[in-house]
């Protein structure tokens, strides 16, 4: 079956990895591979999940409970709806900011069948009250809750059937101690590999019913920030330039025109991406330089840098994090065609 696309709202950032509406979260939901098997990458990650689901399976017990975490769009709901659905097992959804009360999370709990997953997405958003009643319910299936008021209100334990909780977050760092100790499975996930990313924009690509050379998908696969998310947007995208401005099939000059009209540079980085290592380079003379001065400087939250921007800058060399701050490399002022300062006792005299 075709899936249709016909959102045409300008997306504010075409590489920001955050879904932009609700219209682009159900065609996500449309493209999320439903098997270990079809999940593409995260070699490292896959294995692991696949022998202890495996053994999880084969004593008919709960799995353990799993902690996802990276940056927006690499696929950590994804995964904890395979998880779920490898496990044979029903799927509950929630958020650590949805959690107001301890009362919100109990009655999730109270509700899961033997084994099921309990999916609980931005984990490090909880509530400490909401918190606390989980450290009990994750290790002995078992919860405090209140009843009553006042002098009459009393604490009753109730036991909870076996369950797995699989969490998500983009900051490990963020999760107290307590909680990120109670996962016996963590799993870090990886920006993706072009190659990786290839596959998947022709899985999609197939999905959608859009004809596709293997080059244009590579272009494609090259400048989506190692993000499927992005991968899956871009391929939207230069897929709707080609049915106007071509034959409909997409190639690598399809992309490559497309991705130019949507201010993708080579490298894949963006209007921001780009803003970015240009404050590093040219208002603070390629740092180091904290956070709240780019934040500041760019008109960007410091959230959003640190968690969406510069994963992927760093990760491909263009920024340093380092103990007084954000620092360009060399390849960052080769990127914008800067020569780097080569002054004595600067940043790169000694290795210049
Ligand atoms: N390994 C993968 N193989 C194929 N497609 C993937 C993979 N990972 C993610 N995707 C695709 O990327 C999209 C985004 O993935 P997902 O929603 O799971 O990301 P996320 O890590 O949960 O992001 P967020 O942090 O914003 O919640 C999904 O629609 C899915 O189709
Ligand atoms: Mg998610």
């Amino acid at each position: 079956m075709a899936i249709q696309t016909d959102d045409f709202a300008p997306a504010p950032r075409v590489v920001s990895a955050a879904p932009a509406s609700p219209k682009e979260e159900a065609i996500e939901r449309a493209l999320r591979p439903k098997l270990l098997d079809e999940y593409v990458g995260q070699m490292k990650v896959r294995e692991q999940l696949e022998i202890f689901i495996g053994a999880a399976k084969k004593r008919a017990e709960a799995l353990d409970h799993v902690l996802l975490f990276g940056p927006p769009g690499l696929g950590k709901t994804t995964l904890s709806h395979i998880i779920a659905q490898e496990l044979g097992v029903n799927l509950r959804q929630t958020s650590g900011p949805v959690l107001e009360k301890p009362k919100d999370l109990a009655a999730l709990l109270t509700n899961l069948e033997p084994n099921d997953v309990l999916f609980i997405d931005e984990i490090h958003r909880l509530s400490p009250v909401v918190e606390e009643i989980l450290y009990p319910a994750l290790e002995d299936y078992q919860i405090d809750i209140m009843i009553g008021e006042g002098p009459a209100a009393r604490s009753i334990k109730l036991d909870l059937q076996p369950f797995t909780l699989v969490g998500a977050t983009t900051r490990a760092g963020m999760l107290t101690n307590p909680l990120r100790d109670r996962f016996g499975i963590v799993a870090r996930l990886e920006f993706y590999t072009p190659e990786e990313l290839a596959r998947i924009v022709k899985r999609s690509a197939g999905l959608l019913g859009a004809p596709i050379e293997a080059e244009g998908g590579f272009e494609i696969a090259r400048r989506s920030r190692g993000t499927p998310r992005i991968a899956n947007r871009l391929l939207r995208r230069v897929r709707d330039y080609a049915e106007v401005k071509g034959s409909g099939t997409i190639t690598k000059t399809m992309a490559d025109k497309a991705l130019a009209m949507l201010d993708v540079d080579p490298q894949g980085f963006d209007l921001m991406d780009r803003k970015l290592l240009e404050a590093v380079v040219h208002r603070f003379d390629g740092g180091p330089v904290g956070l709240d001065n780019i934040a500041a400087s760019i008109g960007e939250e410091r959230d959003t840098i640190e968690d969406v921007i510069e994963p992927y800058l760093i990760q491909q060399g263009f920024l340093q994090r380092t103990p007084r701050g954000r620092v360009a490399t060399l390849a960052a002022y080769r990127h914008l065609g800067v020569t780097p300062p080569t002054t004595e006792g600067g940043l790169f005299g000694a290795d210049a």
